[in-house]
């Protein structure tokens, strides 16, 4: 990238001084004014489905084995939106807006074939210290489910910010009754010095499926092989076998090939620059619920956009001084903020027989357990939505808008 702009340079020291001091809490870093995203960090869930046919498809496959590699697959396809659309869409890596506890993004991909069914995001800040973000993703009509959650552990060091996430996402398919846990691969911030930070994924990461298949697939960035950026290779087996069934490699930012294990037949190329993006649809703000980010973080964002440093400097402590008024009363009155949609166990079946190792991992190796989609909470919400919308007593309202308002403005 080019030299840091002049204009921007002013704002080099608080960043620098941030990185100083850097506690692996990557909310303490003083970006600069132009690094600065108006996204929250709880949109970023959605990056895990915007090709809702290809994160289906799996669910219209009969055959176990190609099935999971229509997991692999989808997987791959959620890479360049994940890691690369800031810099495609606001020309580098940009620092989004820390959730606070509570935050809400939900938002739905419509279906305009008749085919694919709608497919809903729930996202939600179940932690603030440190930050995790809990999703679910879910198809009904193919009986999909995707849950998660992930938190990020960082460091700095030459340069760049290395970054491990904690968590995992856990694949469902309710037809088969099948699982695949999805480990998140670590990453680092490339381009700091230049001013142009964008993001490569480092080492491997895993997908263990419930029929015993096993997709490892190792980032070699710009490796020394190709030179090229965002290299990946995969294979898909057996576990306890040898065999590779499925090769997959390329870039997960540009393209990628399938191939037969052993034959080494192309099966198919994906190319990620040319595949449509289905658009998520978010209720317009007036109707969100106040805990929803665009509508909590509506006057930073606004602020930020129009490079209003001081605007967003007044408008994000409110919501801080409010967050920690909120959290006064709460030890106050010795009770917890109520997730809305998640729960935290401290033993997932499914995590336990498809991983090794524990969930969540805090400070000193401590488990801080695993967030898990809470179906019961969902239905709840769903109920006082509907008996919302039928009014609701003005009590019921006033309730959940009296608890919104004094979280958020
Ligand atoms: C120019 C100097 C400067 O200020 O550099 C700061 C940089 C922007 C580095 C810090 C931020 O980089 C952002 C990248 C973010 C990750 C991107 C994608 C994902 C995948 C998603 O599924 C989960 C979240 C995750 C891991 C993001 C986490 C937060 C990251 C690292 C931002 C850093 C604050």
């Amino acid at each position: 990238g080019g030299a840091v702009p002049a204009a921007a340079k002013s704002s080099w020291g608080p960043f620098l001084k941030s990185i100083a001091s850097f506690n692996g809490d990557l909310a303490s870093l003083t970006a600069p004014p132009f690094i600065l995203s108006p996204t929250s960090l709880t949109e970023y869930s959605g990056y895990w489905a915007e090709h809702p046919e290809i994160f289906t498809a799996p669910a219209r496959e009969k055959d176990p084995q190609k099935r999971a590699l229509l997991v692999l697959k989808w997987f791959l396809t959620t890479l360049k939106q994940q890691y690369c659309s800031r810099n495609e869409k606001l020309g580098s890596e940009k620092k989004p807006l820390n959730p606070f506890l509570g935050e809400l993004f939900l938002g739905v991909w419509k279906d305009t074939t008749g085919k694919i069914g709608e497919t809903q995001l729930i996202s939600e800040q179940v932690s603030h210290h440190p930050p995790v973000t809990a999703y679910a993703i879910l198809n009904n009509k193919h009986g999909v489910k995707l849950e998660g959650y992930n938190g990020q552990k960082a460091s700095f060091s030459r340069g760049t910010i290395s970054v491990k996430q904690i968590g995992h996402a856990k694949y469902h398919l309710k037809e088969f009754d099948e699982d695949y846990l999805i480990t998140l691969p670590s990453l680092h911030i490339e381009g700091i010095v230049y001013g142009s930070p964008y993001v490569e994924l480092n080492r491997s990461s895993t997908i263990h499926s419930s029929t015993g298949y096993v997709a490892q697939i190792d980032y070699s960035g710009k490796g020394w092989v190709t030179g090229k950026k965002n290299t990946f290779s995969a294979t898909l087996k057996k576990e306890d076998s040898k065999d590779v069934l499925y090769t997959v490699d390329g870039q997960w930012s540009e393209s990628f090939v399938i191939k037969e294990g052993k034959s080494k037949k192309e099966l198919e190329t994906y190319d990620a620059k040319t595949t449509e993006i289905t658009p998520l649809y978010i209720a317009p703000i007036d109707e969100q619920d106040p805990l929803e980010s665009r509508c909590a973080w509506a006057k930073v964002q606004e602020a930020i956009n129009t490079g209003d440093l001081e605007t967003t400097g007044t408008e994000k402590s409110k919501i801080e001084n409010e967050q920690r008024e909120l959290r006064r009363k709460e030890k106050e009155e010795g009770r917890e903020w109520e997730r809305r949609y998640f729960t935290r166990v401290m033993e997932d079946p499914v995590f336990t027989k498809l991983a090794e190792g524990p969930g969540m991992v805090a400070e000193e190796g401590k488990t801080d357990g695993i967030w898990v989609f809470d179906e019961k909470k969902f239905a709840q919400v769903a109920e006082k939505t509907k008996a919302k919308a039928r009014g609701a007593p003005k009590a019921e309202e006033a309730k959940v808008g009296e608890a919104a308002v004094n979280t958020v403005a």
